[in-house]
């Protein structure tokens, strides 16, 4: 039987910033006037959300290659947004099971990409690539924990605010 990719069409009405989330949100890696951050938007193709980021040199680890862990944050990020924009859900990084087969050169643009590949009640898997020039440069399979209303707010120390709720189990 033929089965439908999870999760491949925008979920209506989402805004692929981190403006959607309001002023609360100051997202390292999407709040778009984070005063140091950086500011990702996204976009959707096929069954896939994507990123497009040039590191710069501030960004190097070893000598003109961007630190991994920035390059983490990039792909952590975008496997959020694909909850986000594919399912209308935000979830919690669980795990990440990482390969760096190829360094990301800085101030070259490399393009994040992710894929929701599995998901159940509490738990959404999702593969997630970061390419320049064509080439895979980190690979990783990700969990992310989708937590109900209460749990979140244990989790962030408060209330949540209004428009944050729908995104909860
Ligand atoms: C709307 C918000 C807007 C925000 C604006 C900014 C936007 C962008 C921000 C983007 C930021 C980027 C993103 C970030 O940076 S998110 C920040 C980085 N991640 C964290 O800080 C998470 C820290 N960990 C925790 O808080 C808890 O351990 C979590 C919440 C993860 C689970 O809590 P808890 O343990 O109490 O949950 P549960 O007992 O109900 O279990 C539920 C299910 O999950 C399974 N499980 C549990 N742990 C893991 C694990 N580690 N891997 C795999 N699976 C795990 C568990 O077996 C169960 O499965 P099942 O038995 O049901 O099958």
């Amino acid at each position: 039987m033929h089965q439908h990719p999870i999760g491949t069409t925008p979920h209506p009405g989402t805004r692929l910033d981190g403006s959607l989330f309001g002023p609360q949100n100051r997202c390292f890696a999407c709040s778009p006037d984070h005063p140091t951050g950086l500011r990702l938007k996204f976009h959707v193709e096929g069954d896939e959300v994507v990123t497009n980021f040039t590191p710069a040199r501030s960004h190097e680890g070893a000598p003109g290659v961007m630190h991994g862990g920035l390059v983490t944050t990039v792909a952590d990020e975008v496997g959020v947004w694909a909850l986000i924009a594919l399912l209308g859900k935000f979830g919690f990084t669980g795990t990440m099971n990482t390969r760096f087969p190829r360094p990301v050169r800085v101030e070259r643009e490399v393009q994040g990409r992710a894929k929701i590949t599995s998901k159940s009640t509490r738990i959404v898997h999702a593969q997630i690539r970061m390419v320049q020039d064509g080439a895979d440069c980190f690979t990783s399979t990700m969990s992310f924990i989708l937590l109900n209303q209460k749990g979140a707010e244990t989790m962030l120390g408060g209330p949540l605010p209004e428009g944050w709720k729908k995104y909860f189990r």
